[in-house]
């Protein structure tokens, strides 16, 4: 197929196509896809897992960024017979919201990501596609474990804790870096997502993510330090984090997402 298109993969993009047929299974497996799922595809690019989704969902909702590739994607799988149950959105997935899903409503977000884009799909996704239950998604190995990292890990960061807004992640088992044509240079996980209600708080999502860039923007710092600018002062940080009931001598990366909704809504006016 890449020879028929005269494709040249692109880095910028994250074009590296799985061609191992055990590693498409396994995403579909690990899954759980099933027929009363409405799946949501970014980034099918030639459309190996494409064409295993619809063996196993009513449909599936492809975005691809990549012109060709979209325009390709309804004819492999027209060839097979499938077409009717597939929509091809041709978009960047940052950008998407169900307005572009012809009526379908995502249940599930399965994908073999675009590395360099991976964790802001996933945050945009989660907070655009309501109707997303659960996912699981392919990623770089170490932004798998940034994901899914626990409070008081060293990788425990912003994507982390926003994850942990909209769902609970983990880690689902790891892939090599063989299984992928071009072969990449990093090693890959699975991750999965199971969605849940976020934090109950008074605080918007916008007022705490404000809190986590500003507790992981000097995560060395303690969160007194820290959250210095976003109070006002560091004064006015130490009266927030005590109404929330947090130490102001710990650090962001020791607090989980409940305590960010807390210290949100105590922010001084
Ligand atoms: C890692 S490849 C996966 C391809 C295919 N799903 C597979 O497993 O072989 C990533 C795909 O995402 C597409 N892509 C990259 N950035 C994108 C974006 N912002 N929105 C939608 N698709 C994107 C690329 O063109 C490519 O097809």
């Amino acid at each position: 197929m890449a020879q028929k298109l005269d494709l040249r993969p692109t880095k910028r993009l994250g074009q590296n196509f799985v061609i191992d047929g055990g590693t498409v299974r396994k995403i579909v497996r690990a899954a759980e896809v099933s027929g009363s799922d409405v799946v949501l595809e970014v980034g099918p690019g030639l459309g190996s897992l494409t064409l295993a989704l619809l063996e196993a969902a009513s449909h599936v909702v492809a975005v691809e960024i990549d012109p060709v590739l979209a325009k390709q994607l309804p004819v492999t799988v027209g060839e097979r017979g499938l077409g009717s149950r597939l929509t091809v959105v041709e978009a960047d997935a940052m950008r998407v919201t169900p307005t572009h899903f012809s009526g379908y409503l995502p249940t599930a977000l399965v994908a073999n990501l675009p590395y360099n884009v991976a964790v802001p799909v996933v945050l945009h996704l989660l907070a655009a596609v309501p109707s997303l239950e659960r996912g699981l998604v392919m990623v770089q190995a170490e932004v798998a474990d940034r994901l899914a990292a626990r409070p008081g890990s060293k990788v425990y960061g912003v994507p982390s804790v926003k994850a942990a807004w909209y769902s609970d992640v983990r880690r689902a088992g790891p892939v090599g870096r063989t299984v992928f044509w071009p072969v990449p240079n990093v090693d890959s996980g699975l991750v999965s997502l199971v969605r849940r209600d976020p934090p109950s708080t008074t605080a918007s999502r916008e007022e705490v993510f404000a809190v986590i860039d500003a507790a992981f923007a000097q995560r060395r710092k303690t969160l007194r330090a820290a959250l210095a600018g976003w109070a006002g002062t560091a004064a006015r940080a130490e009266e927030a984090l005590r109404g929330a009931g947090v130490d102001p001598s710990l650090r962001g990366e020791q607090l989980e997402v409940g305590d960010y909704a807390r210290i949100a809504e105590h922010r001084p006016a």
